[in-house]
């Protein structure tokens, strides 16, 4: 069984960060050890707020420290990191994914670049995108930005597919093994599909899924560290890139469907568990590149 660190929020009530990322992974099969960057009550895109801590200082480093202390560090295939409460923390983080290739060279970084955006109204900390932008993606094996992540990683505007591609390039020529970019929103070719884009050094694959009609302000909060997740996940289980990603398109597909149909805010995750766990893939992704 692979083993994941995973370290993004909790939010009690709802689905982000961890709370939408770790059960996917643990019901696709994988050891999954959450750090929790923040506990608060729900995602930071309720119009009411929230309440809760962005967790102290220090703390993902002496979990990792207990961690090392058991010597289960060694044991870890991979670690996911993803919305942060502070900048501090991502220093942590790099920290620790030092620590974990030391103990297991084989060991991957994937980073979710959770970045605020008043187009995206997610609230995040100062300096996190400015700390994702140079030393998380220093650090990274596989990044996952949206459409606007994108963008703030690579410094550009960008209007269409190739030029989304283009973008991608430049970060696997710096270092980076893959870019799964979750949403390509205003770059995609079609207004009709929901667009996501894989590229590797191999080539580019476009994957797409239905359009729901969600309400305008109840788009459901968490998708892109449910793909996230559910990509690292296939990839650990042994699946080819492309693979992998046509089968986080179908599982995600199934959780939108569901959450849809239920007319639901939050992700309806545990409805949706088996298609998580077993994806019937509808459209295999086509290679554009
Ligand atoms: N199949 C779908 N139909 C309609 N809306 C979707 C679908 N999948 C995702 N979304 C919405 O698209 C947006 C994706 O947010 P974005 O910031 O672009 O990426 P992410 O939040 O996934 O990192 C969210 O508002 C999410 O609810
Ligand atoms: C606490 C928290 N975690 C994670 C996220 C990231 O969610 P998404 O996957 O929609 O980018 C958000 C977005 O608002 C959030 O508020
Ligand atoms: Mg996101």
């Amino acid at each position: 069984m692979k083993r994941i660190i995973s370290i993004q929020s909790h939010v009690v009530y709802g689905c982000a960060g961890n709370s939408s990322a770790v059960f996917p992974m643990r019901r696709s099969g994988m050891d999954v050890l959450p750090i929790n960057t923040v506990q608060f009550s729900n995602h930071t895109q309720y119009a009411e707020g929230w309440k809760g801590m962005v967790m102290p200082a220090g703390q993902i480093t002496e979990l990792v420290q207990g961690l090392e202390n058991i010597k289960v560090l060694g044991t870890v295939d991979a670690l996911l990191s993803g919305y942060l409460g502070s900048a501090e923390q991502g220093e942590e983080i790099v920290a620790a994914v030092e620590k974990l290739k030391a103990a297991n060279p084989n060991a991957i970084y994937f980073c979710d670049p959770v970045m605020g955006h008043p187009e995206k109204g997610c609230i995040v900390a100062p300096g996190v995108s400015e700390f994702l932008s140079t030393k998380a993606l220093a650090a990274a094996d596989v990044i996952a930005p949206n459409l606007l992540e994108l963008e703030t990683l690579t410094d550009r505007v960008i209007h269409n597919l190739d030029e989304a591609i283009e973008a991608c390039e430049s970060l696997i020529a710096k270092g980076i093994k893959m870019v799964v970019v979750k949403h390509l929103s205003r770059a995609a070719t079609s207004t009709e599909k929901f667009e996501i884009l894989l590229v590797t050094a191999k080539g580019a694959w476009l994957a797409n899924r239905p359009l729901y009609e969600f309400a305008a302000n109840k788009q459901p909060v968490g998708v892109g560290d449910l793909i996230s997740g559910l990509m690292l996940a296939n990839l650990m289980a042994g699946f080819e890139p492309v693979i992998a990603f046509e089968r986080t398109n179908a599982s995600v597909d199934a959780v939108l469907a569901e959450t849809f149909k239920q007319n639901a805010y939050e992700l309806q995750l545990i409805l949706a568990q088996d298609a998580i766990a077993n994806p019937v893939i509808a459209e295999h992704a086509k290679q554009v590149k």
